[in-house]
C-alpha cells in the first residue's frame, strides 16, 4: 500500500442524510475566521473534490472538516462541504458533527445532558445533547438567526408559468413554495420530480429574485428549494411535510434543519407560528426534525427568529481515504447520470 494522503473520516447520518466528519489527516486551511477558512476550501476545491466526487464520494454525500475553533467560546469548529456549496450552516450536518464529537469521545459526554458550543462558518451554534449509555440520543441545535426575505413573490418558471414563492434564510437560503400547489403530496416516489423541478425553480429564483444575506456579503444566492407541505395542528403541535431539492439535483433525505428554520421564520412573519408552538417537519423517508422559536431578533435591520431544531444522528462507520500517486483521477469525477437532475 502507498498513499500521498490519508484522511480519517467518521461517517454518520442525521435522520437519513449523510454527514461524514473528517477527524484527522487534513491541516486547517488558511484564514482568520472559520468563514474565511470555508471560503478558502470553496475556492481551492481540492479537498471538496477528493471527498465529494466519485470514487470516494457521491452526490448523496456531505463532508464536514473539523478545525480548531477561532472563537474562545467554542468547543469545536467545522466547515461544511455539500455537493455544490460550502455553506454557512446546515442542520443535518451540525447534528452529524455533534453526534460524532460526542459518541466517538472527541469531546467528553455528560449524561443525561451534554452542552457544547460549535463554531459553524456562519457563526456560533449552541448544542444540547440528550445522552444515555454513551450515546447522544437527540441533538438540539440553536441555529443561526433566520428570517423571511420576501413573502408571496412572483416567479416565472419556463413551462410552469407564474409561481408564488417565499424567500427565506435559515442558516442557508431557500425558495419556499407550497408543495400541494405543485401537485406534490410529498411521497417517496415523487423524489425524482421534486429534485428536477426544485433545481429549475432555484435557478429561476437566482436569475429573477436574487438573494443577498444582509450581514454576509459573500452569501448571495439561493441554495435550495423547499416544497412545503400543509401545516396540520396535532396534539403534539404543528406538523408538516418537507422536501428540499439540493443542487445539482437530489432530495435531502432528512427534513432539512435549515429549511425548518427558514419555514419557522416565514410562519412567524405571517403570524402563523408563535414562541409556544412546536413544528415537526417530516421528510420523504418519514424521518423528523422538531423545531421551535426561542426568541426574536434582527438581521441587518429586518425581523428574524432564533430557531432551535432537534433530531437524531448515528455513526455508520469509519474510513481512511487514500490517494495512490499513480491514480489518474486524484480529484475524482462526476457524471450526469447521478450528478444533476435529468
Ligand atoms: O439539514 C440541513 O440543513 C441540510 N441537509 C442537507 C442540506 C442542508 O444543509
Amino acid at each position: 500500500m502507498r498513499s500521498t494522503k490519508t484522511i480519517h473520516v467518521i461517517s454518520a447520518h442525521a435522520e437519513g442524510e449523510v454527514g461524514d466528519v473528517i477527524v484527522g489527516g487534513v491541516t486547517p486551511p488558511p484564514g482568520d475566521t472559520i468563514w474565511e477558512q470555508s471560503r478558502w476550501i470553496a475556492g481551492d476545491q481540492t479537498l471538496r473534490n477528493f471527498v465529494l466526487n466519485e470514487p470516494r464520494g457521491g452526490v448523496f454525500r456531505h463532508v464536514n472538516l473539523l478545525v480548531p475553533p477561532k472563537n474562545p467560546e467554542a468547543d469545536a469548529a467545522f466547515i461544511i462541504m455539500e455537493p455544490e456549496d460550502t455553506p454557512p450552516m446546515s442542520g443535518s450536518n451540525s447534528i452529524c458533527v455533534s453526534t460524532v464529537l460526542l459518541d466517538s469521545g472527541i469531546l467528553p459526554m455528560k449524561e443525561p445532558v451534554t452542552e457544547i458550543t460549535l463554531e459553524a462558518p456562519g457563526g456560533l451554534v449552541r448544542v444540547r445533547a440528550e445522552c444515555r449509555d454513551g450515546k447522544a440520543e437527540r441533538i438540539f441545535v440553536q441555529n443561526l438567526p433566520s428570517f423571511a426575505d420576501r413573502l408571496d413573490a412572483k416567479l416565472e418558471v419556463e413551462g410552469l408559468g407564474t409561481l408564488t414563492v417565499d424567500a427565506a434564510y435559515g442558516g442557508d437560503s431557500f425558495v419556499v413554495l407550497d408543495a400541494a400547489a405543485m401537485g406534490f403530496s410529498l411521497k417517496p416516489d415523487e423524489a425524482h420530480d421534486i429534485a428536477r423541478l426544485g433545481v429549475r425553480i432555484t435557478n429561476a429564483a437566482n436569475a429573477q429574485l436574487g438573494f443577498h444575506h444582509p450581514e454576509n456579503p459573500d452569501w448571495r444566492h439561493f441554495s435550495f428549494c423547499l416544497f412545503a407541505g400543509p401545516v396540520e395542528r396535532t396534539a403534539e403541535g404543528l406538523r408538516a411535510g418537507a422536501a428540499v431539492a439540493i443542487q445539482p439535483g437530489k432530495v435531502d433525505r432528512s427534513p432539512t434543519g435549515t429549511a425548518l428554520s427558514a419555514r419557522m421564520a416565514v410562519l412567524h412573519a405571517r403570524g402563523e407560528m408563535g414562541l409556544s408552538d412546536r413544528l415537526t417537519a417530516v421528510s420523504l423517508i418519514g424521518s423528523t426534525f422538531s423545531g421551535r422559536i426561542l426568541g426574536t431578533t434582527e438581521v441587518g435591520g429586518r425581523p428574524a427568529v432564533l430557531p432551535e431544531i432537534s433530531g437524531r444522528g448515528w455513526i455508520t462507520g469509519t474510513h481512511q481515504h487514500m490517494l495512490d500517486p499513480s491514480d489518474p483521477w486524484p480529484e475524482g469525477y462526476r457524471l450526469s447520470d447521478t450528478w444533476g437532475a435529468r
